[in-house]
């Protein structure tokens, strides 16, 4: 495997999926100004992309509006088809994509291959549940009369997608909105817009009509704050941090759009003394470190029963430092770069604050000789519940091991938190694993594995971790409208 991501690039089977211009109304469209896509590995500058400007933003709402009116009444088995059709042709083209994604966000390339695979399911899933978007009838209170509801797509729709998941954040919610009979504006984040394009390109092949997908590239604030201040934007879905979250609520809330936030997360991984070590360490691992830390379902505070607490730092820092970091184009990489310098240097800051404090290093912590966006992998033992490590979020490959002796008290440390995405539990004993499943004040709760999600399922948060749900039917409902719908005076 070449290691340059440009060279990668160049060597693609389909080379017209990297994609330059923005996907505006069903055509290509190149700008002057753009945004420098770079290798997060290595700062190599990849391509230039469109960044489009407010303008675009406004013609791509009156597009959207247009295509939505033809859109919203096709049978849903129509727009199924659209959506399978696309889902197919990211299949047949999965490597090339998940080359793209490594080349511009840095994940191991096995990594990229199974998120096209998750991105492409949601299209599949979403244009089956598009069909049973049921309403309901109502026995009627008043004389003869007929109640009934009907679900009714809500309209133009945008989505402000991230870098950590570039593929799959998108189908997620253009899955649920377009099998609902919506149109949507994809906002990419601007360090993989290429990801999203070549989502569009493959779109625009399946048979998408003009304007009902459309890609908008370019600066994140400037367009999304524009994207939230039309009134014809009836809702929108971010996928980011709780920080950028609250902002674009705030500004949201001026023209009343529903909102789907999936935020951050600060999971709880707790592991009790009867478990199987081995089972326990290789779940761990997978929590911490898939996606080089950078998940917001990613094991943050990794609590162990004191029973088997030196015996899980052991085996757990000695996998841990296994784990080979380098180039995700390389094989055998399992942790690649960080996408952004920033997450690198808080991964930095965790583990000194951490260290000063008191916790023990147990691996890891030394500068990476492969560069500034690059973190070693670092177990910390010993940590205490008021080291920053365990109140904010660290979005890398730091663990932070933390003590516990009594079910009571972890259940309170791991609830002791704004954030309530996804908490982890390892025990054998079924009652405990119900009663923490019902008291974790989390919106997912993995029992004794680390791989729960999927496009079945209703992914989101309690708390500030986040609004609404995405995937499953509840993700569907987000994109809905109920309409009741009152017949009266049908006696004859
Ligand atoms: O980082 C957020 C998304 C994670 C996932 O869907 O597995």
């Amino acid at each position: 495997m070449n290691r340059t991501a440009a060279a990668a690039l160049t060597n693609l089977s389909r080379p017209d999926l990297i994609e330059r211009r923005a996907f505006l109304d069903g055509t290509w469209a190149a700008r002057e100004r753009t945004l420098d896509v770079v290798d997060p590995a290595t700062g190599e500058h990849l391509v230039d992309v469109a960044a489009c400007s407010l303008e675009d933003a406004d013609d791509a709402v009156g597009a959207a509006g247009k295509a939505f009116l033809d859109w919203r009444d096709r049978p849903p088995v129509e727009r199924g088809q659209v959506l399978r059709a696309w889902g197919k042709l990211m299949r047949d083209n999965a490597r090339d994509l998940a080359v793209i994604m490594t080349a511009e966000q840095g994940k191991p390339l096995a990594e990229s291959l199974g998120e096209i695979s998750y991105a492409a399911n949601f299209l599949d899933w979403f244009a089956a549940e598009g069909e049973r978007a049921y309403g309901e009838t109502i026995p009627s209170h008043l004389p003869a009369s007929r109640l009934s509801v009907h679900m009714q797509p809500l309209g133009v729709t945008v989505a402000i997608t991230p870098w950590n998941f570039p593929s799959a954040m998108i189908t997620r919610k253009a899955g649920a909105a377009l099998a609902a009979g919506c149109a949507m504006i994809v906002k990419p984040a601007p360090e993989t817009p290429l990801s999203a394009l070549a989502l569009a390109k493959l779109a625009d092949e399946a048979g998408m009509p003009a304007g009902v997908f459309q890609v908008l590239t370019g600066e994140a604030e400037p367009l999304a704050r524009r994207l939230l201040e039309h009134t014809q934007v009836r809702a929108f879905s971010f996928t980011g941090s709780t920080e950028v979250g609250r902002i674009l609520l705030a500004q949201s809330a001026a023209t009343v759009k529903k909102a789907s936030l999936e935020l951050g997360g600060h999971a709880p991984f707790i592991l009790f003394d009867d478990v199987e070590l081995a089972q326990a360490v290789e779940g761990c691992i997978g929590a911490k470190f898939a996606t080089s830390g950078q998940d917001c379902l990613a094991a943050n505070r990794i609590y162990v029963q004191r029973g088997i607490y030196d015996r899980f730092v052991e085996a757990f820092a000695e996998a841990t430092s296994k784990l080979h970091v380098g180039h995700g184009l390389e094989d055998g990489t399992d942790i690649g770069p960080m996408t952004r310098r920033s997450v690198a240097e808080k991964c930095g800051q965790q583990i000194a604050q951490a260290l000063s404090a008191g916790a023990r290093l147990v691996c890891g912590a030394q500068e990476s000789p492969l560069g500034a966006n690059f973190v070693t992998p670092t177990v910390l033992a010993d940590v205490t519940d008021d080291m920053t490590i365990a109140r904010e979020e660290t979005f890398g490959p730091v663990a932070a091991i933390l003590p516990f002796d009594d079910e009571r008290d972890v259940v309170a440390r791991a609830n002791a938190t704004e954030m309530g995405l996804a908490a982890y539990v390892y025990t054998n004993d079924l009652g405990r694993a119900m009663r923490l499943s019902d008291r974790l004040e989390y919106g997912m709760v993995a029992v004794n594995t680390a791989k729960f999600t999927g496009a079945p399922i209703p992914f989101g948060g309690w708390k500030q971790s986040g609004l609404g749900r995405e995937g499953s039917r509840h993700g569907l409902s987000e994109y809905l409208e109920s309409k009741y719908v009152c017949f009266g005076n049908l006696s004859a």
